[in-house]
């Protein structure tokens, strides 16, 4: 068994990377740090992992952490991952970052949208996460930053039809629908029951965090500067992303040409889903898997391609797609403890 470490386990991310941990047949978790739990038993606290996680929570130590662990995941806010990492790197440990600290390419980007960088030196040998685009990188790398979710569900469906050239660069409109574990575990008024239930909106309507990290990949697909306008959504459910996107098509291309070019990169893929005609994206379809769902239409009066897609924000947007790129780190098989199906009604 591979020894693996938590950094920031009491979070919705942290616990969903303990429930994949617990059914992966080649790592075991070895430490899982939290401040507010420091010293109790995980099972006590997260009962759902109840005989499945034999372990106390210990401090948030990097260097603690990763004395015995071959890779640690930092299931932290930014910053706090920024301030963790090179500790762990020089400990020998592989790490991947689920935080947006290693994300982003260009340092003044970052801190444009974040905050000062305190290890600006480790992004050039960060890789970005996103295995469909970046899985050779991946194998050799010992520092991932994790892709953010709502990057995720637009970056599957639009980053082939980019390289492509089926739809235009510019223009670009995502509309994107989150779950409130997408926001964390923290308590804050805005996430309580009584504000989210039987209620439905957009926020971060004048720029959200994660466009500039969109915008980057989808700039390297096109080989030109993209601009996007992405809005996000708070939905009323506990876990899932829908993203709805707005593309002007080229050269011709239709819904068969956009199914044809997303079965060409995604085929052999064991996580995307191309849904035939008559079916789309459904974020219940998706929901505890790895899989991102694809589905496509053309509305017949603007002429606009309309893309869909579904993911969950906690697997494959987040703790699921860490362990695909932990498998791939440690020279495992990329879906081992990811082969899980949604749970029907
Ligand atoms: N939720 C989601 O769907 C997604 C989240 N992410 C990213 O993953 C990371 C974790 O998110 P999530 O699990 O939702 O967050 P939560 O707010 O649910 O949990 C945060 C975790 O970080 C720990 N923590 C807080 N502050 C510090 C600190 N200064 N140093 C070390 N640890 C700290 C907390 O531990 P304690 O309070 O016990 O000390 C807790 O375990 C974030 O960077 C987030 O942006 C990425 C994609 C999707
Ligand atoms: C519903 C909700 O609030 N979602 C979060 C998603 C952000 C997130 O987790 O993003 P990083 O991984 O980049 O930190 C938000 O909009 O801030």
């Amino acid at each position: 068994m591979i020894p693996v470490a938590i950094m920031g386990g009491s979070g919705y991310t942290g616990v969903e990377l303990m429930r994949l941990i617990a059914g992966h047949p080649e790592l075991e978790l070895v430490a899982v740090s939290s401040g507010q739990f420091k010293g109790q038993a995980v099972d006590q606290v997260f009962g759902a992992l109840e005989g499945a996680v034999n372990l106390s929570f210990v401090d948030h130590d990097a260097r603690a952490l990763a004395q015995g662990a071959a890779l640690v995941f930092l299931a932290v806010p930014h910053k706090a991952a920024m301030a963790a990492a090179p500790d762990l790197l020089a400990a020998g440990a592989k790490v991947v970052d689920l935080s947006a600290d290693f994300r982003i390419h260009d340092v003044a980007v970052y801190e444009k949208w974040y905050a000062p960088h305190s290890a600006p030196e480790l992004l050039a040998q960060a890789v970005y996460g996103l295995p469909e685009f970046y899985r050779n990188q991946v194998k050799g790398a010992q520092l991932v930053a994790n892709p953010g979710c709502y990057v995720t569900s637009v970056l599957v469906p639009l980053v082939p039809l980019l390289k492509a050239g089926l739809v235009e660069p510019q223009g670009l409109i995502a509309d994107s629908a989150s779950g409130v574990s997408g926001a964390g575990r923290s308590a804050k008024l805005g996430l309580i029951h009584g504000e989210v239930h039987e209620n439905f909106k957009a926020y971060a309507v004048d720029g959200h965090r994660h466009t500039p990290e969109m915008e980057q990949e989808l700039s390297l697909a096109a080989g030109a500067e993209v601009r996007l306008t992405f809005t996000p959504h708070l939905l009323p459910m506990d876990r899932g992303i829908l993203s709805t996107i707005y593309a002007r098509p080229r050269a011709g291309a239709d819904a068969e040409a956009v199914r044809a070019c997303w079965q060409k990169a995604y085929g052999e893929e064991p996580f995307v889903r191309v849904l035939p005609p008559g079916r789309l994206p459904a974020t219940k379809e998706v929901r505890g898997t790895n899989r991102v769902q694809l589905g496509v239409a053309v509305d017949p009066r603007s002429g606009l391609i309309k893309l869909f897609s579904a993911l969950d924000n906690l697997t494959k947007g987040a703790s699921g797609q860490a362990m695909q790129n932990a498998n791939l780190m440690l020279g495992l098989d990329e879906t081992a403890g990811l082969r899980e199906l949604a749970l029907t009604p």
